[in-house]
């Protein structure tokens, strides 16, 4: 029995005259490393600012965990269940790695303003658990060691973990990163892949857009392929870098399969 964690379809955006989105669905099982790729503009970013919130789409259904839900507002996709990263990093960079991971974790606590306002016995057990969640989550994404300094003062792959870090915090159904591996260099990359690695077997369901190419054959169980915002192909690796479209929309040309797409340095 298959256990889909996200099911969308017929997603379409405009911008004035550009379709940015046209009629895109796709469907993710729990446990897979779901990739979403195409050329520059192809509408990779529109489609995850659409499913987390941060877009209103013109049309298009939303499913989450067997659940509807209707992508408004950034806060409630955060509550169902989803959790992102961001192409430019966004963290607090003046709170501490600590901080900005138990920011993450606040969207499952109880306590609320008040508890916070007045510190109650349960505001601070709370935050005790919540800080200790924070911790392991830092160790787990290899980060432990920088709990206590500023998000600013850590290095760009370290920053990237600690968004993962931060999106983990929040217990989600799906997690979805935007461009992890950019700006890493090759030693970062492996790093960052056999982090994905883990996560998925970890029984979390990863959606990943990314611009390196061999890195998400090497890592997604499916990928979608955009281009012009229309979804040209989909299906596994193997299959989509063999794709007739797929290599056109790459290349603007045929090519051999085994040149189809351009490579990037992970390994
Ligand atoms: N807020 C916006 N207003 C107007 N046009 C937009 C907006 N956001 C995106 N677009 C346009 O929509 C198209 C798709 O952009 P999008 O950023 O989703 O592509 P992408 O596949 O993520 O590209 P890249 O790989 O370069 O990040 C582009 O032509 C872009 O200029």
């Amino acid at each position: 029995m298959t256990d889909t964690v996200l099911r969308v379809a017929g997603i379409s955006k405009r911008f004035g005259g550009l379709q940015a989105l046209s009629d895109v669905g796709l469907t993710i099982e729990r446990g897979q490393v779901y990739g979403l790729i195409g050329p520059n503009g192809a509408g990779k970013t529109t489609f995850f600012n659409v499913i987390t919130g941060l877009y209103t789409p013109d049309s298009g259904t939303f499913e989450l965990a067997g659940k509807p839900y209707t992508p408004t507002a950034v806060h409630e996709v955060a509550r169902a269940g989803i959790a992102r990263t961001f192409q430019n990093i966004r963290l607090f960079a003046d709170m501490t790695a600590l901080e900005n991971v138990m920011v993450g974790r606040h969207v499952r606590t109880r306590s609320g303003l008040l508890g916070a306002m007045f510190r109650t016995k349960g505001f601070k057990a709370e935050e005790a658990a919540i800080a200790q969640r924070a911790r392991e989550l830092l160790d787990y994404v290899g980060i432990g060691r920088l709990a206590d300094f500023k998000a600013r003062t850590l290095s760009y792959g370290d920053q990237r973990r600690l968004e993962i870090a931060r999106a983990l915090a929040t217990d989600p159904q799906l997690i979805a990163l935007d461009e992890p591996a950019a700006g890493m260099n090759s030693t970062e990359k492996v790093v960052l892949r056999e982090l994905i690695d883990r996560i998925r077997n970890d029984g979390r369901t990863i959606l990943l857009i990314e611009h390196d190419v061999k890195l998400v054959m090497g890592l997604c169980d499916r990928v979608t392929v955009l281009d012009y915002g229309k979804q040209i192909a989909e299906g596994s690796p193997y299959d989509v870098q063999r794709n007739e479209k797929v290599i056109e929309a790459y290349l603007g040309h045929s090519h051999k399969p085994t040149q189809a797409l351009p490579t990037g340095d992970a390994t």
